[in-house]
């Protein structure tokens, strides 16, 4: 195992980032061994510089920051990356995933949307070889048809090679059908967002381990062949919806129409589309995607809107095969012939290469702007700081100068608290002093009226003059007052 990666990642590390890591670091081995071993220092998970090492310690220091660098680097989180020793045996998640999904089996919601008669029903049959939908009974001229477009639906486990698939698909009879067509989008949003509800019900219950996945995954809208444009109700319902579902236009019964006719309505469809700034299902391409699926990606694009032919009998070609098609006096169009129609790539799209892919865009895209949208007018708010990628570094020097402000508060609040009782402290001496000396005062004033007295008596013994005490007094001599 010389050449197994790992990568250790911040929190939001994707398989991607970790990938990417790995490949990144096999580069790096490459070219140190190309390099000859130059003694390099590498970093620790802290981002601190560990001294200089031989770049082959079994553990491979991949990092060849010079001390200097390292330094600077200090605050970023680090990535370390080493060379496995033995088999670790993560590579098997996938298999590991595999054997989960075929044990779980897959859910998957289609709707179709269309005038009536455009073949809808005998389509879907088609795509899964299923007879989901039998014969319809056509209403008779007087019979009432009602007044709105009713949602009905129609589930089937089917499955191949044990893989399980439960199909639902959702019909929308009577949409387009009537005199005054202006609403008829209505009650297919409705049933859409009453799908999104549910699913945002069992979200939030306290058990979720069983969660049944009923939200719309894929809206396959049937444009009438006229050869012209769009028509008004389709540029509606697509602006009503494309921001709700995954919208995946097709041509009806394309059999009706010439192989110029075809590609010319094509081209109108898509202006349309782009006019009215409209968004319909692209099957995403990814950098890492091989050749032979970055081309399978462009033919299936090349192809949109699908111009699709449905037949769910078998009827013979003029060489003898039998075929799934229609059969006309001038020939056989065959629905599986990828000369004559698009359904093969419609179904491979659908089913074959990006029903993971419509499912994910459901959930991560569709589903979540709407639950967004629908909690926050619910008035509950969202956090935004919980989003910010945060250096540990920072953080900590951010709650170290939270505490530091927090602790000079404080002491400025004891200050000034101190200097208060201080004060209180000081008026009271002052107070007393200003007290003592008034008493003071009073004492020497009294002291000093004794001396004039004893003086006043002691002049008139020594003149020989009586001592003649003062009338009804009755003090005697002392030093209180
Ligand atoms: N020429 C042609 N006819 C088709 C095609 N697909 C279906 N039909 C025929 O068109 C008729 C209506 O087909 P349905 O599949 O019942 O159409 P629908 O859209 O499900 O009709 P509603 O259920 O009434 O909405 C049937 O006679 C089909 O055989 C097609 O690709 N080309």
């Amino acid at each position: 195992m010389a050449d197994a990666a790992y990568a250790y990642e911040p929190a939001n590390g994707t398989p991607e980032h970790v990938a990417e890591a790995a490949q990144a670091h096999q580069d790096e081995v490459a070219a140190a061994s190309h390099q000859q071993q130059a003694p390099v220092s590498y970093l620790n998970a802290d981002g601190a510089t560990n001294g200089t090492h031989s770049p082959n310690l079994n553990g491979d220091a991949t990092s060849n920051h010079s001390a200097a660098g390292a330094g600077a680097l200090a605050n970023v989180p680090t990535v370390l990356r080493k060379t496995l020793s033995s088999w670790v045996g993560f590579s098997n998640l996938p298999n590991q995933v595999h054997r989960r999904s075929v044990r779980r089996g897959f859910q998957f919601v289609a709707m179709v949307v269309g005038e009536s008669g455009l073949g809808k029903s005998t389509l879907i049959n088609t795509l899964f070889e299923t007879k989901l939908y039998q014969p319809k009974v056509i209403p008779d001229p007087g019979a009432d048809r009602g007044k709105t477009v009713q949602i009905e639906s129609i589930s089937a486990e089917i499955e191949e090679n044990g893989v399980r698939l439960k199909l639902t698909v959702v019909d929308t009879p009577g949409f387009g059908d009537y005199v005054n067509n202006e609403e008829c989008w209505k009650p297919i949003v409705d049933n859409i967002e009453a799908r999104y509800d549910a699913y945002l019900e069992q979200e939030n219950r306290v058990n979720r381990l069983k969660m049944t996945d009923n939200r719309v995954h894929a809206c396959i809208y049937f444009i009438q062949p006229t050869g012209h444009a769009l028509k008004p109700i389709d540029i509606e319902f697509l602006k009503r919806l494309h921001t709700k579902v995954n919208l995946i236009p097709v041509i009806a019964k394309a059999d009706t129409l010439t192989e110029e006719e075809v590609e010319l309505f094509k081209q109108r469809v898509l202006a349309d589309i782009e006019y009215h700034g409209i968004r319909i299902f692209q099957p995403p391409s990814y950098e890492k995607d091989d050749e032979e699926t970055a081309q399978e990606n462009d033919e299936i694009i090349s192809k949109i809107p699908f111009a699709v032919v449905g037949s769910d009998s078998v009827v013979q070609a003029p060489d003898g095969r039998h075929v799934r098609g229609r059969s006309y006096p001038w020939g056989v169009i065959e629905v599986d012939n990828e000369q004559h129609c698009d359904f093969v790539k419609l179904r491979q799209m659908l089913v074959r290469t990006h029903m993971e892919e419509l499912r994910e865009h459901t959930n991560d895209v569709l589903y979540e702007n709407y639950r967004t949208d629908k909690l926050r007018a619910m008035g509950v708010a969202q956090d935004e700081s919980v989003f910010k990628e945060t250096n540990p570094a920072v953080k900590q020097a951010e709650e170290r100068a939270m505490h530091e402000a927090k602790l000079a508060k404080m002491e400025a609040e004891m200050k000034m608290v101190f200097q208060q009782k201080v004060q209180e402290k000081e008026q009271k001496l002052k107070q007393s002093e200003e007290e003592l000396y008034a008493r003071h005062r009073e004492m020497k004033e009294a002291l000093e009226k004794q001396r004039l007295e004893l003086e006043d008596k002691k002049r008139r013994i020594e003149s020989g003059r009586p001592l003649t005490p003062e009338k009804g007094s009755k003090k005697r001599f002392g030093l209180g007052k």
